[in-house]
C-alpha cells in the first residue's frame, strides 16, 4: 500500500544490511557455519572474533526492509521469508484448518527466526535449564548458564534492584519493555492480581505470575542477530557471508569426520572443505534434514528413503517440541481499548514513527502481555502453561485475526469463531502448553534437499496435554470473568464449532472438542538434536554439542534443547550460541573470556 511505501522509503535508513556476496573466494575455511539463524549469526559473528576464518552459508537472502519495522511483523508470515511448512497432524486434529492442518513457520533470511518472530524477549525458568543440566548435560545448569543470557542483552528499561542482577547491559541485542500498551494490558495485568497472582519480572529466575513482556527492539527497529551481531562484522577479512546458500549435504572422510559442506548457489552444487569444524546451526527442522541426507539419523528411515547410512543416530528428528497452543480465544471488548488499526494508520502514528521510531509501529502489533500459571498436578513451583493477551482489534475492518493462525482457519470455523465478532474491538487469549509431554518427529519427504520435510508436531499424542491444554482454555475464562475484564466489556461470543454442536456449550466435552480442532504451533520447534550423554537413545549432541560418534561437527541451535523451555525459545537459542561459541574456542585453544 502507499502508507508502506511511503514508510518503508523513510525507514531506509534502519532497513536491514544487503548481505548478498554471490561467490567464495576461498576453497576452505576454518569453521563453516550452516543457517544464519538466532544461533548462526551470533555463533559466526563470535568465532570470527577469534582469526579463524569462519564461512556462514544462509539458505534465504538478505532480509527485506519491512522486517526492520516491528509494527509490520504480520507481513511477513507466509511471504518468501518463511518457510511456511505444512505441518502434519493426524485427521482427528485440526479440523477447524483449512486442508486440517496449520502451518508452521520458520524464517528463511539472514537472521533467521529474528527476522520474522514477534520479538519476545523471554528468559523462561531457572528449572528449563537445571532439568537440562539432571539429564546429564553438565555446565548448563541456569548459573551457568545466566552469564551467556547476559552476554548478548543490552537491556535499555528502567532498572529494579531485585532483579538488576539478570539483566545484561553490554550485549548487542537491546531489550526493553513494550513500548505502548493498550488499555486492554493495563486490564489483563489487573485481573492477574484479582486472581491471585503477581505482576512479575521476565527476568525473575523463578517467574510465575503476569508479565509486562519484553521485547528484542532498539530505538524502534527490530534486533535481528544477523543485524546486531553480524552487520558490525562485515567488514572483517575472515568472516564470509554467502546468501541464498543452502547447504545439501555434509561431506565426511572415511573416519567420519565432517571435511566440508556441499551447498548449492548460483545454479550449481559447489564443495566447501572445512579445516576445522562444520556447525549446524539451520534449525530444529532443517538441522535433522541435513544430518539425514548426510546419512545421519534413524537406520530404518534413512534406508526406507534410500539413503546410504553413514552413522546411526536413532534421536536425530525425534524428540520434537513446540508450544501447543490455541491460537485464537477471541473476546470482544469496548470500543477502544485495543490498540486498533486505525491507531495505526492514524497520520500522528505514522509521523511519530517515521520522525521519532515511537508510538505503535514501534512494537510488534497484537502481541501484548504473557502469563505464568501452574495449571497441572506436578509437584514443583514450575508453570506449566502460558496465556498470553493478544490484542487483534483489526475487527474494525472485520477481520479479526492479527498475529495468528486465523490466516488459515477453514472458512466455516473462521465464521463461527471470529464472524460474530466482526465490526467488534477484539482481544485474544493464546493459552498454550509449556512443556508438552507429546512428542513430534521430522522425517524426510524425498532425498532431495529442496523438498521440505515431513513435520508431524505430535499435538496431543499424550493424554496429559489435552488435559492441560483444557484446563488453559478455562483459565483464559476465568481471567475473561475477572472484574478487571469485565470494566472493559470483556465478552466471549463466538459460535460452537461445526463437528463439536452436540456437546454441551462451555462443558469439559465441548472443550476437547474444540482443542482438537484448533490445536496449532506457536512456532517455537525445538528438541530435534538432543543434547544428552550418548546412554540416551535419543541422544544426538554431546554436552559439548559435538554430535555422538561423528567428528569435527556440532549442532548448535534450538534442536539441541533436550527439553523445551517454559517460554518463547529465541533467547535460550542466544544463549545456546553464546556458550557454544566459547566451547568451540576453547577446544581450539583460541582465548576465552568467560562473562561474568
Ligand atoms: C512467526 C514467528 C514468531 C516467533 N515469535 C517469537 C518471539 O516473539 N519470541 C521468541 O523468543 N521466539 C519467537 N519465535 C521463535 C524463534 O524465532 C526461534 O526459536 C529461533 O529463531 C530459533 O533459532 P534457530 O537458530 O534454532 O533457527 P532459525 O532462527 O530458524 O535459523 C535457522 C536458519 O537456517 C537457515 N537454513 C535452513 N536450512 C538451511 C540450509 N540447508 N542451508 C543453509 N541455511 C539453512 C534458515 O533459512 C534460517 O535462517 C518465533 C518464530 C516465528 C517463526
Amino acid at each position: 500500500s502507499p502508507v508502506i511505501r511511503l514508510m518503508l522509503m523513510q525507514i531506509l535508513a534502519d532497513a536491514p544490511y544487503q548481505f548478498n556476496h554471490r561467490t567464495l573466494p576461498e576453497p576452505q575455511y576454518d569453521f563453516i557455519v550452516v543457517g544464519a539463524g538466532a544461533a548462526g549469526s551470533i555463533l559466526a559473528a563470535r568465532l570470527a572474533e577469534t582469526d579463524a576464518r569462519v564461512l556462514l552459508l544462509e539458505a534465504g537472502g538478505p532480509a527485506p526492509p519491512e522486517t526492520s519495522v516491528p509494527g509490520l511483523m504480520p507481513l511477513t508470515l507466509g511471504a518468501d521469508v518463511d518457510y511456511h511448512i505444512k505441518l502434519n497432524t493426524p485427521p482427528h486434529l485440526q479440523q477447524g484448518f483449512q486442508d486440517n492442518s496449520s502451518f508452521l513457520n520458520i524464517g528463511r533470511t539472514m537472521g533467521g527466526g529474528t527476522t520474522i518472530n514477534a520479538m519476545i524477549y523471554c528468559r523462561c525458568h531457572k528449572l528449563d535449564f537445571d532439568s537440562w543440566a539432571n539429564q546429564g548435560n553438565p555446565g548448563w545448569d541456569f548459573e551457568s548458564v545466566l552469564p551467556y543470557f547476559k552476554k548478548s542483552e543490552r537491556y535499555t528499561g528502567i532498572v529494579n534492584p531485585n532483579t538488576e542482577k539478570y539483566h545484561g547491559r553490554d550485549g548487542p541485542i537491546s531489550v526493553g519493555p513494550v513500548s505502548f500498551n493498550s488499555t486492554a494490558t493495563e486490564a489483563f495485568l489487573k485481573a492477574g492480581r484479582e486472581l491471585g497472582y503477581d505482576v512479575v519480572e521476565e527476568v525473575a529466575p523463578t517467574r510465575s505470575g503476569f508479565v509486562l513482556q519484553l521485547n528484542t527492539i532498539g530505538a524502534g527497529v527490530r534486533q535481528s542477530t544477523a543485524e546486531r551481531f553480524l552487520r558490525p562484522n562485515v567488514r572483517k577479512s575472515n568472516l564470509f557471508v554467502l546468501t541464498r546458500a543452502p547447504v545439501t549435504k555434509i561431506l565426511f572422510d572415511k573416519n567420519k569426520r565432517a571435511i566440508g559442506v556441499e551447498f548449492f548457489s548460483n545454479k550449481k552444487h559447489r564443495q566447501v572443505r572445512a579445516r576445522k569444524e562444520v556447525i549446524l546451526a539451520a534449525g530444529a527442522v532443517f538441522s535433522p534434514q541435513i544430518l539425514m541426507l548426510s546419512g545421519v539419523g534413524p537406520a530404518r528411515h534413512l534406508q526406507e528413503m534410500g539413503i546410504k547410512v553413514l552413522h546411526k543416530l536413532e534421536g536425530v528428528g525425534r524428540n520434537y517440541q513446540d508450544h501447543a497452543a490455541i491460537y485464537n480465544l477471541p473476546f470482544a471488548v469496548t470500543d477502544g481499548v485495543t490498540n486498533s488499526i486505525f491507531d495505526f494508520l492514524s497520520p500522528k502514528n505514522l509521523v511519530d514513527y517515521i520522525k521519532q521510531k515511537s508510538g505503535p509501529w514501534a512494537r510488534p502489533f497484537g502481541v501484548e502481555s504473557p502469563s505464568y500459571v501452574k495449571l497441572g498436578d506436578g509437584p514443583l513451583d514450575w508453570p506449566d502453561v502460558s496465556v498470553p493477551l493478544m490484542n487483534t482489534a483489526r475487527s474494525n475492518l472485520g477481520l479479526i485475526v492479527a498475529v495468528s493462525d486465523g490466516d488459515d482457519l477453514s472458512l466455516e470455523t473462521f465464521d463461527r469463531l471470529l464472524g460474530p465478532l466482526k465490526g467488534r474491538d477484539t482481544i485474544a487469549f493464546v493459552p498454550m502448553l509449556l512443556r508438552p509431554k507429546s512428542r513430534g518427529r521430522v522425517t524426510l519427504k524425498s532425498t532431495s534437499p529442496f523438498v521440505q520435510p515431513n513435520v508431524d508436531p505430535g499435538f496431543l499424542s499424550h493424554p496429559d496435554d489435552e488435559e492441560l491444554l483444557i484446563r488453559a482454555i478455562r483459565f483464559s475464562f476465568s481471567i475473561a470473568n475477572t472484574n478487571a475484564m469485565k470494566a472493559i466489556g470483556a465478552k466471549w461470543l463466538s459460535k460452537p464449532l461445526r463437528g463439536c454442536e452436540q456437546h454441551p456449550d462451555t462443558s469439559k466435552s465441548y472443550w476437547r472438542c474444540f482443542t482438537r480442532q484448533l490445536v496449532s504451533s506457536f512456532y517455537h520447534p525445538s528438541s530435534t538434536c538432543k543434547m544428552a550423554p550418548s546412554s540416551d537413545p535419543m541422544a544426538v549432541v554431546s554436552p559439548e554439542l559435538k554430535v555422538h560418534g561423528l567428528k569435527s561437527l556440532r549442532v548448535v541451535d534450538a534442536s539441541i534443547m533436550p527439553q523445551i523451555v517454559s517460554g518463547n525459545t529465541a533467547a535460550p537459542t542466544f544463549m545456546i550460541a553464546e556458550k557454544a561459541a566459547d566451547l568451540i574456542k576453547r577446544d581450539w585453544g583460541y582465548p576465552v573470556y568467560p562473562p561474568s
